[in-house]
């Protein structure tokens, strides 16, 4: 199971985090999220991150222009669109480069169909709770809503993700699932990571990991 852990901005933590080399880290560059990047992080910081980690930029609803330039200015390899982004803007990231993960908030149903004109421009769907932000709800959806997925995008799983759920995703087999997203349930403080548990659960999903 991959693994990724979002909304870095505290860098202390940061570097705690890192050192247990999860999948992927994630930024968030929303300015309306309490785990904005703003200033917190100089860019300096996350280029300096150990290449075999993923470094991913969150974005909801930003022009192309402004994320390819995050993205250089602070050494992202990857994005997460977490807004209304079309299929063509995720083709426009793909051929800048970038590797791209497409958000879709998941509500009392899903049709996959929708998603059909993204699956030649996206590398990794990732499914969240809608909620009344665009993300970072910390809530769960029903998983089972997934179990008749059908596209050959493979999958992460987010949304109010626990400790508390490490045995049950350790067990989760389902169509296209490959990862999950770790964020407001590892937390001291919004944007502040708790490395322990982060480890904790790296432990329980990637046994391997002392
Ligand atoms: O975390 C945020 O503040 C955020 C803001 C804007 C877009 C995405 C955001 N986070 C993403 O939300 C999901 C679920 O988070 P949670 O576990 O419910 O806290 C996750 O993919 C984050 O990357």
């Amino acid at each position: 199971m991959l693994v990724k852990v979002c909304g870095m901005r505290d860098a202390a933590a940061l570097a705690e985090v890192a050192v247990l080399t999860p999948d992927f880290l994630g930024f968030i560059f929303a300015p309306a999220s309490p785990r904005f990047v703003g200033e917190a992080l100089a860019p300096e910081l996350v280029q300096a991150l150990p290449a075999s980690i993923w470094k991913v930029g969150v974005f909801v609803n930003e022009t192309t222009e402004t994320i390819v330039t995050t993205a250089e200015r602070f050494g992202l390899a990857a994005v997460q669109l977490h807004g209304q982004e079309t299929p063509a803007q995720c083709e426009e990231l793909s051929e800048a480069g970038l590797l791209v993960m497409k958000a879709f908030s998941v509500g009392k149903a899903v049709d996959f169909t929708a998603l059909l004109p993204y699956v030649p421009h996206c590398d990794f769907f990732l499914f969240d709770t809608k909620g009344a932000a665009p993300g970072g709800n910390g809530a769960v959806f029903d998983w089972d809503l997934l179990k008749s997925y059908n596209l050959p995008v493979p999958y992460f799983l987010a949304g109010g993700l626990g400790l508390e759920h490490a045995p049950e995703l350790a067990d989760l087999r389902l169509p296209g699932l490959v990862g999950v997203d770790l964020n407001s349930g590892f937390e001291t403080a919004p944007g502040v990571k708790d490395a322990t548990r982060v480890g904790q659960m790296l432990k329980a999903l990637r046994p391997i990991v002392t």
